[in-house]
């Protein structure tokens, strides 16, 4: 086969017109076809660009100056923006962001899905896009003989002092804020990583959106925490609404945040929080999702999609703590759910019950091993709500949907290339994609979530 020889060298100035965003945020530009990647370049910007290097089938280059200057460009109101990387699109307006993220399912929908009629309808954003997280979770170093606290600087582990962070509650900011200063009057030393030695590795903050509530999570490397009555006593006076302050002791040397070992210190062991009509109780290690007010525009959509009057048994794939199972449960006759991981099985089946739903079961177990199963045992939905990972639905569990046949799948995704490979599998087994509907969970980053609603044709 003809090797293609790249049209540019490293250390090469070019000019060049941007044409597209990638998935992480990078402008990127061709020249006679040969795509180059830039940060901080937005689609109908050009400008001048050294190659800094070259691979096979593409390039990357940093943007020397810009000739022409897109109109969804903004001021990153962030100052610590370019260090952080926690948000990748916070130099594009907001109205910007959402058109990228529906263009980018529209892109895989053709390119990887070979669907160009699909229709991708436009991205549902937030009225108000800022300060949506309702997590925070800082590492904590020593520092000229005081604590930081903040965030790793991008591509390593020096920690950057911050006292605050745009897309967090502001609820957040203040307890990491108290939190750090108390643990700072009382001595506490850090977790000094390389040395594996030291005490508060992070503080973690939850924030319940709908009641107010807040739990406060001490990761430490050991159980011992010195002075923990009076940081206990300090931290309750500071923080009005704390309902519960936990010990994480995490031993590991490792990235992973939370250990194995949680001692609540004082309070409750779950806070609570609600997404529509569904109670939820959230403890320190479980998931739960970051944005709740979108949680509940998405999972609203999911159910307009499953269309549900009272008769149908739904199967929900992939269902975490089962925060779509319960919001489905209230319209359906019966719902399954099944998850791989044990702890959110337990915290759904806790969930079920704090809300009298008793027409919801749940079982651990890999969706593509159990559904085939209870397909063996006589359960056929009359609707498939499926919420996978980023890798998109293991092929047995598509085989299985297109054996069930049922009435309506819905198709939850934070991963749109391997939702447009699983549509196209769906519909080359019956099935018509009515419409993909991308919503803005994480504003300011480039994540893309997005649901879909497929019907199974007349004919099959
Ligand atoms: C995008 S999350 C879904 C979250 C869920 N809908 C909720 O609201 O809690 C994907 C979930 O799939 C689970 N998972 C990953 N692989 C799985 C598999 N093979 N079978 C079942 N669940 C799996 C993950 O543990 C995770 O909870």
């Amino acid at each position: 086969m003809e090797k293609l020889t790249p049209p540019v060298e490293k250390n090469d100035y070019i000019d060049v017109t941007f044409e597209d965003l990638t998935h992480d945020g990078s402008g990127v530009a061709k020249v006679n076809g040969f795509p180059i990647f830039v940060q901080n370049a937005l689609p109908g910007e050009s400008g001048q660009v050294k190659v800094i290097k070259v691979k096979k089938g593409y390039a990357f280059g940093k943007l020397m100056n810009h000739s022409t200057v897109s109109e969804a460009r903004v001021e990153p109101p962030c100052p610590v923006y370019k260090q952080c990387g926690g948000c990748q699109l916070q130099h594009v307006s907001y109205e910007g962001q959402l058109s990228f993220k529906q263009k980018q399912v529209q892109g895989v929908m053709e390119r990887i899905g070979h669907l160009p009629n699909v229709p991708v309808l436009p991205t549902m954003g937030m009225t108000d896009p800022w300060r949506y997280r309702n997590k925070a979770q800082v590492p904590v170093a020593n520092r000229d003989g005081g604590l930081v606290a903040g965030f790793y600087q991008q591509r390593s582990h020096d920690i950057i002092d911050m006292d605050m962070c745009l897309i967090q509650q502001q609820e957040n900011d203040d307890v990491v804020q108290v939190v750090k200063s108390i643990l700072e009057k009382y001595n506490v030393p850090a977790y000094h990583e390389q040395k594996h030695k030291g005490t508060i590795r992070h503080i973690m903050a939850r924030y319940g959106l709908t009641t107010g509530e807040i739990m406060v999570v001490l990761v430490t490397r050991t159980s011992e925490l010195p002075n923990k009555k009076h940081i206990i006593e300090e931290i309750v006076k500071a923080v009005p609404n704390v309902k519960s302050i936990v010990q994480n002791v995490n031993t590991k040397r490792t990235n992973v945040i939370l250990g194995d070992q949680t001692n609540v210190l004082w309070g409750e062991e779950y806070i609570y929080d609600y997404i529509g009509d569904v109670k939820f109780a959230i403890s320190a290690k479980s998931f739960y999702q970051v944005n709740p007010e979108q949680t509940k525009v998405l999972y609203d959509k999911a159910l307009e999609y499953a269309d549900l009057t009272g008769e149908e048994t739904v199967i929900d794939a992939y269902c975490g703590i089962g925060t779509i199972s319960l919001f489905l449960a209230q319209k359906a006759k019966k719902v399954y759910g099944v998850e791989i991981v044990p702890e959110a099985i337990e915290d759904a089946k806790r969930n079920a019950k704090l809300n009298n739903i008793d027409n919801a079961e749940f079982e651990v177990g890999e969706a593509e091993v159990v559904i085939p199963n209870w397909y063996k045992q006589g359960i056929k939905a009359d609707v498939i709500v499926v919420d996978p990972p980023r890798k998109g639905c293991d092929e047995a569990l598509l085989k299985t949907i297109l054996k069930m046949k049922p009435k309506k799948v819905v198709y939850v995704s934070c991963g749109p290339a391997t939702l447009a490979r699983d549509l196209k599998i769906l519909e080359e087994g019956g099935y018509q994609t009515v419409e993909v509907q991308p919503v803005d969970m994480f504003p300011h980053t480039t994540h893309v979530e997005s649901v879909s609603q497929l019907i199974l044709k007349e004919d099959n």
